[in-house]
């Protein structure tokens, strides 16, 4: 049986560190090579230019083109290797195929790494097909899937280890899953000014949805601290090592709430050895799709202004376009407007009459396609068929008017009006409501943006290949329809229905897969993030039987009660005091709304300590002290949280009910809840 001891260990860790300086060297000569040869190339250009030749200028462009890439890759390995001096690997599995006479010992790191001479693999990359190994099978039977087939074997030895520096901190014999003691270890620490990376310590059924390879659109509903966004992210990592002829990080999109959140989550790729990946928000894509069509109220703003007053038919009017019928409504009402709001007319040019039979027939022959085009189409065949007096073809004038007068017979050609004219058609008017002029409310944006595409036919964004998108709860049907038109690409899509910060525009799974038929869907139940105590909490303000929290044990929750609101914010301080003196790294006041959030930011000022107040122009995610509301807290964590205001008047609706439960859900360790008056009603039986 293959069993080396600490020692072993520690020697081949020893051994292995010394190779990894040695590359790391020769890599660091080679990026130094490589540029001495540009700058010589470049010097040799320049002080021979008069004498060379084009076809020498040439070679020598070829040359110095040569010494940037070979730099440029040399660089890169460099920085892979790099990383793995401090931290070679975290894991090993021995494993004997049926048809290998013994065990081969494979360790497993961040990034693959093998002898130069040789080629010997010392360190197997986590997303290699052997690699799979470590994450799905305990000691005994095992089996994986290489490019020649599936090796079947048995695992002999499974072995986890921690390593700093260069050091070992650790190291577990594990016979069970992903060891548990190292799970707890990780979850342990203190949360980062950005999202970590989980190699280590990915899970069977995290592994599954990160190594999915054939879902076309995959749906990951996982509850809160789940480690959908690190999964998420990870099967990115996986399908760029996986795919790397025909993916790179170019061709992957991360549409995210806003862009603190990708800040936070900014390092996972580049610490995975790949480049970051592009990002916009929905605001930033619908404004590029609207273009200067009309300006819109953001989705914080509608979320706001339903927190704000108790306006039942704004509620409505957001209800109503969060239905998943809306979307063939639209088509239909657009079937509609092709036959009616087109007027045939006769089209008269100097000496020729088209009459207006003529026109209607080629419209009509044009159908199915979108308006825009049907009305260029029918233009293009009137132009075909038309002769001037002489039988001659009509001159590109004559063409350029007829386009112009067919476009002319669509009776609606704003959209903005087009739209309008939809809740004239269906009977509810009262459903679209502007702010002001050329200005719409939120809930208008994706219909108005399906509408502009269905009349305007959509071109798929090429360059994208893989699409993600978080919190896909907040997102209507109607946005997912056009996400799918315009990203006809593979997809990510995940989310927590019971995170929504608006109840009136939340989508269930149902809706989505109805949008997306063929997605493959995947649910992850453990959470992960906080403590048994705070998962145990937050259930009690939205319970969920299904959710299965981790067994990582702290403090319970405080629920603070004061006399008065000057008690309560001095009560604050002090909590920001006692994080102060404690080891805990990043504490986040996360108020309902961001009014609130300034006003704590501001009584809390007095602290000699720098307060971040995060709202939705804040770039960056800092340690410290944080202060920021709900909505914008989504997928954020913080090792500490305090919930001000906690009290019956603040929360009350079931979209505040939803903001308590995302406000809770984003601590770690600790939990502090603080309010005057009378408590919250979610919170009654919470705290038992
Ligand atoms: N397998 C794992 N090993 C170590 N840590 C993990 C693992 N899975 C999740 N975590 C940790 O759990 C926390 C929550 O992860 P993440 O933010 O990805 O979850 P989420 O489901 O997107 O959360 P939410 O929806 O509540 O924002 C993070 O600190 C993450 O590092």
């Amino acid at each position: 049986m293959l069993y080396e001891s600490e020692a072993a260990e520690r020697e081949h860790l020893q051994d292995i560190v010394k190779k990894l300086r040695t590359a790391l060297q020769a890599m660091e000569d080679k990026v130094s090579d490589s540029y001495r040869d540009i700058i010589e190339a470049k010097k040799y250009l320049w002080v021979n230019m008069a004498q060379l030749d084009p076809a020498e200028r040439a070679a020598n462009q070829v040359d110095i083109s040569l010494s940037i890439d070979a730099g440029e890759k040399a660089a890169a390995k460099r920085q892979r290797i790099g990383k793995l001096v401090s931290s070679p690997y975290f894991g090993r599995v021995d494993f004997k195929a049926w048809d290998r006479p013994e065990a081969d010992a494979c360790y497993i790191g961040v990034h693959a790494f093998s002898e130069e001479e040789s080629q010997r693999n010392l360190i197997y990359d986590w997303r290699s097909p052997i690699a799979s190994l470590f994450y799905d099978f305990q000691v005994g039977e095992a089996h994986y899937e290489a490019p020649m087939g599936n090796v079947k074997g048995e695992m002999t030895a499974k072995r986890q280890y921690k390593i700093k520096d260069g050091v070992m901190d650790y190291m577990i014999e594990s016979s069970m899953n992903i060891n548990d003691d190292v799970l707890q270890k990780e979850l342990s620490g203190s949360s980062d000014e950005k999202m970590k990376n989980i190699v280590a310590t990915i899970q069977q059924e995290q592994n599954r949805i990160i190594r999915n390879e054939t879902a076309g659109e995959m749906i990951i509903q996982g509850v809160a601290g789940s480690g959908k966004t690190s999964v998420a992210l990870h099967r990115v990592a996986y399908l760029l090592y996986r795919f790397k002829d025909t993916l790179t990080s170019s061709n992957v999109l991360i549409i995210s709430p806003n862009k603190a959140f990708s800040d936070y989550i900014s390092n996972v790729l580049p610490e995975l050895g790949e480049e970051m990946i592009l990002e916009a928000s929905m605001e930033e894509f619908a404004a590029q799709e609207l273009g200067n069509l009309c300006r819109f109220q953001t989705f914080y703003e509608q979320s706001a202004a339903l927190l704000e007053e108790r306006d039942e038919a704004f509620a409505e009017r957001i209800r109503f376009k969060a239905r998943l019928d809306l979307i063939v409504e639209l088509e239909t009402y657009l079937k509609h407007a092709e036959t009616h709001f087109f007027e045939a007319e006769d089209i008269v040019l100097e000496r020729t009459v088209i009459p207006k039979e003529a026109v209607l027939d080629s419209y009509q022959a044009a159908t199915g396609m979108p308006l825009q085009q049907r009305l260029a189409k029918a233009a293009a065949i009137i132009g075909g068929q038309s002769r001037t007096e002489d039988g001659e073809r009509l001159a590109p004038d004559a063409v350029r008017r007829i386009k112009a007068a067919v476009k002319k017979m669509f009776k609606i050609p704003n959209l903005l009006n087009l739209y309008k004219e939809f809740y004239n058609h269906i009977g509810r008017p009262e459903m679209y409501k502007p702010i002001g002029k050329k200005w719409i409310e939120f809930a208008d944006v994706f219909p108005l943006i399906y509408l502009k595409l269905l009349v305007e036919g959509a071109e798929p964004v090429q360059l994208v290949k893989h699409l993600l998108v978080d919190e896909m709860q907040d997102y209507t049907p109607v946005q997912y329809a056009v996400l799918a038109q315009r990203f006809p690409c593979k997809k990510t899509i995940l989310g927590d229905a019971t995170q929504s910060v608006n109840p009136y525009s939340s989508t269930s799974l149902a809706d989505i897969k109805a949008v997306f038929p063929r997605a493959e869907t995947m649910e992850l139940l453990k959470s992960y993030r906080s403590t048994l105590e705070i998962t145990n909490f937050a259930l009690r303000i939205k319970p969920n039987r299904r959710l299965l929290p981790i067994e990582r044990h702290g403090e319970r929750p405080e629920v603070l009660r004061y006399e008065n609101m000057e008690e309560e914010i001095g009560g604050i301080r002090e909590l920001c005091r006692q994080f102060l003196n404690s080891k805990l790294h990043s504490l986040g006041i996360v108020c309902k709304t961001k009014a609130q959030a300034e006003q704590i930011a501001q009584a809390i000022a007095v602290l000699q300590t720098d307060v971040h107040l995060l709202d939705f122009s804040s770039a960056a995610f800092h340690e410290g002290i944080t202060v920021t509301f709900a909505h914008m807290a989504k997928g954020l964590e913080f090792d500490q949280v305090i919930v001000p205001f906690a009290d019956r008047e603040n929360y009350r609706s079931e979209m505040d009910r939803s903001l308590l439960y995302v406000a809770c859900t984003r601590a770690m360790h600790r939990l502090c809840l603080t309010y005057t008056g009378e408590i919250a009603p979610f919170l009654e039986q919470a705290g038992e």
